[in-house]
């Protein structure tokens, strides 16, 4: 086979190699990948630990596993006692096997806990060109920074923790070429969604996503990782963005960033993670920036989005069977009608967090809408930082200030209303706004409803009271 270059995904993977598999083409065996970062949180290793302790078993390389506490954590009150018996005893169980496999913890009310995608960036232990794992499937957000991350099941969280290894199929590349300026008010979370919608929730299945382009190079860290985070839900097994200076300048002088020498020789080897000019992807996608605008879900997939200028979609105008079976369904339960201007949907609930939009960047757009405005009357508004960390910046921003005069629940980290693990959640019948990346049935609370939206949409929806963009504000 003649040579030819390599993407950004290839490269890493590459050079993670432990043992190639045997075969070509569709009878080529898994290749065993070495791992270095595996992210651990209560819901997902439980088992895993089990399994070792069964096993007999330590933990391979504790030195590069990290566990924060976020899924089950309440975001209230975290001096007490978790009240809920399930979620306590999931937080007991991590507490118990970090202690008992030697896994450095951050427990509820370090400054280091937190959701386990915000803390791994945060503390510098997320970097270019590594292969970092979680028993998460929105571990694609780590993809920012040119890692090759991925989100895994329980059982492949035991055999990382044994063997620091997997076993894993290749993948095809798509590339998501983004060209143009992303116009003022305009951000990476409407894209993303713009994206999922124009592919599809199964669009990127069996691909490692590529993001490029003019719009994904200005964007900021936290810009790139609200991308990367819900490359999940159009079906990749991973999303990535080619390191840069703007990622070399986050990660410098983090706590586990490299120092002196080796963050110049780091560097160096970063800068050699690019796709090839001559490389081939499987499939490729272009979107142009310029001609995006805010964008907002009213279904109960990812992908059931639209303008925030649009209407509710007539079903009946659907060509795809399936497609229009699962939007009149999405509708019955979203309690939608068609042809409603999206912009006249009433929430009572508005949520800003979660691992997509729960950095200090997105507390910032927040706080820079809600500043001097009410949250409207019969609105509850949650902010929710990301980690502890984010919400003491925020603190020192002043931002936590804006967000209570403005009537809003400024709370304590973690995933929170993302889903409904803690108590923070949505009673059956309850609309919400929210920045997080699932608008499954019930993900919020069982008959709850969600439409995806960014921070400042988010925002806006709050002094509103009904989908909006910062534009409609006076
Ligand atoms: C609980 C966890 C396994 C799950 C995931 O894998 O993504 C959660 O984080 C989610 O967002 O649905
Ligand atoms: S914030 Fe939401 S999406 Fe992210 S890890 Fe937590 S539950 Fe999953």
């Amino acid at each position: 086979m003649a040579s030819r270059g390599r993407t950004l995904a290839e490269k890493v993977w590459d050079q993670h190699v432990v043992v190639r598999g045997e075969g070509e083409g569709s009878a080529r065996q898994p290749d065993l990948i070495y791992i270095d970062l595996h992210l651990v949180h209560e819901v997902t290793s439980p088992q895993a630990f089990d399994g070792l302790r069964l096993a007999g078993r330590a933990l391979r390389r504790p030195d590069l596993t990290i566990a924060t506490e976020d899924h089950n954590v309440p975001t209230v009150d975290i001096d007490k006692p978790i009240a809920d018996p399930v979620s306590r005893t999931q937080v007991e169980t991590l507490r118990r096997n970090c202690e008992e496999f030697g896994v450095r913890l951050h427990p509820m009310g370090d400054l280091d806990q937190g959701i386990v995608h915000v803390v791994g960036p945060q503390l510098g232990l997320t970097q270019p060109g590594m292969t970092v794992v979680c028993g998460d499937s929105h571990t694609s957000t780590h993809g920012a920074f040119g890692a090759l991350a991925m989100g895994i099941g329980t059982s492949e969280v035991e055999h990382v923790m044994a063997t620091q290894t997997l076993s894993l199929r290749p993948f095809k590349t798509m590339a998501i070429t983004v060209d143009g300026e992303l116009p003022a008010g305009v951000s990476s979370k409407d894209l993303i969604l713009a994206v999922i919608a124009k592919i599809g929730t199964g669009g990127g299945q069996g691909y490692v996503l590529e993001y490029r382009g003019e719009a994904i190079r200005a964007m900021s860290m936290e810009a790139r990782m609200t991308i990367c985070n819900m490359s999940i839900e159009a079906g990749a097994r991973a999303g990535m963005i080619a390191p840069d200076e703007i990622t070399y300048e986050f990660v410098k002088g983090r706590p586990h960033a490299p120092k002196g020498a080796d963050w110049d020789a780091a560097v160096a080897a970063w800068d050699e993670l690019k796709t090839d000019e001559d490389a081939v992807f499987d499939a490729e996608v272009h979107i142009d920036a310029s001609t995006l605008t805010p964008f907002v879900t009213w279904g109960t997939n990812p992908g059931q989005g639209a303008p925030l200028g649009e209407t509710v979609p007539d079903p009946a105008a659907i060509a795809d069977e399936s497609d229009r079976a699962a939007a009149e369904k999405a509708l019955a339960y979203m309690g939608l009608e068609a042809g409603t201007p999206l912009r006249d949907i009433a929430v009572d609930t508005v949520f800003v967090g979660s691992c997509t939009n729960g950095r200090i960047e997105d507390l910032r757009a927040v706080a820079g809408v809600l500043k001097g405005r009410k949250v409207a009357d019969g609105v509850r508004m949650l902010v929710v930082p990301g980690s502890m960390r984010v919400r003491a910046q925020a603190e020192e921003e002043g931002l936590g200030e804006i967000f209570t005069a403005a009537g809003a629940e400024w709370r304590q980290a973690g995933c929170s209303m993302c889903l409904g693990m803690n108590p923070d959640q949505l009673a059956s019948g309850e609309r919400s706004a929210s920045t997080s990346n699932r608008n499954f049935e019930g993900r919020q609370g069982k008959g709850g409803r969600t439409h995806l939206v960014s921070p400042q949409v988010a925002a806006a929806t709050a002094v509103r009271g009904t989908l909006s963009a910062p534009a409609d504000l006076d």
